[in-house]
């Protein structure tokens, strides 16, 4: 525990409109969500042949609600999802040691804004209770406070939920990459990386080409897409980028 991880994964230091300080942190369950989600959906295969349902796809197998399946995989689920609040947790505390021993003394002035970006609950919507899976989403409800990063060079949002029911009170949880890693690190130079990141003290190295800024979709343009899902709080700017 207490472990970035590696890819996406990012601890910033941004600034706001207003100059104030931002810690921000992208974790998740450190890869054991991923391996639950792959266990779960061999055994939804599985039953699916068991009980001979022949779907068009075999990625639509699926858990019946009330299975001693379906219920595991909601426990495990569950148990991911505290798990990585927890870790992020543990960055957070340990980032915010080493400010107060580094920084002039400073307070605290919001509480963090903490969301989950792959994730299974079961909400209320549209009269009805139902399991809603958001992959690369956080939920947006009314008033509800949400972070909307970037890429390593660019803006990243604090946001407020406007409770859209059409997106089942959801938005993006960042621009998402417009290449592959693959075609990034074809794509682009150390140099493209250094000149696309300059004034932001990061990783300038080829280990981190595939995470160059030019491989994301341009933060703005997706922000203006979800207007009618979220208001813009505040707009954050990194100085310090840390890549896992
Ligand atoms: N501010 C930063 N934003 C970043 C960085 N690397 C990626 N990103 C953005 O975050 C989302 C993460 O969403 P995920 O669902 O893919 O995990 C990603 O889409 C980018 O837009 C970064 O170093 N700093
Ligand atoms: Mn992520």
């Amino acid at each position: 525990i207490g472990t970035l991880g590696s890819g996406n994964h990012f601890i910033e230091l941004c600034l706001d409109e207003n100059d104030y300080l931002w810690v921000m942190l992208h974790s998740g369950s450190r890869g054991i969500g991923n391996r639950i989600g792959q266990y779960f959906i061999q055994l939804a295969r599985k039953e699916m042949e068991r009980h001979q349902i022949h779907l068009p796809d075999r990625d639509l197998g699926y858990l019946q609600e009330g299975s001693v399946y379906f219920n595991d995989y909601v426990a495990a689920v569950s148990w991911a999802q505290d798990y990585a609040l927890l870790n992020r947790e543990a960055m957070m505390n340990r980032a915010l040691t080493v400010l107060k021993q580094q920084l002039k003394p400073f307070t605290l002035t919001r509480e963090a804004i903490n969301c989950h970006h792959n994730f299974v609950a079961k909400e209320w919507h549209d009269g009805h209770h139902v399991w809603i899976t958001r992959k690369g989403a956080i939920r947006a409800r009314t008033d509800e406070l949400g972070i909307i990063p970037g890429s390593m060079g660019a803006r990243s949002y604090i946001i407020r939920g406007k409770g859209n029911p059409e997106s089942f009170c959801s938005c993006s949880h960042g621009a998402g990459r417009s290449m592959s890693r693959t075609a990034a690190k074809k794509a682009f130079t150390v140099d493209d990386l250094a000149r696309q990141t300059a004034g932001i003290e990061c990783r300038k190295d080829k280990g981190v080409l595939d995470e160059i800024p030019g491989a994301y979709k341009n933060i703005d343009k997706v922000m203006s897409f979800q207007g009618d899902l979220v208001e813009v709080v505040h707009t954050l700017k990194q100085i310090i980028n840390i890549k896992g």
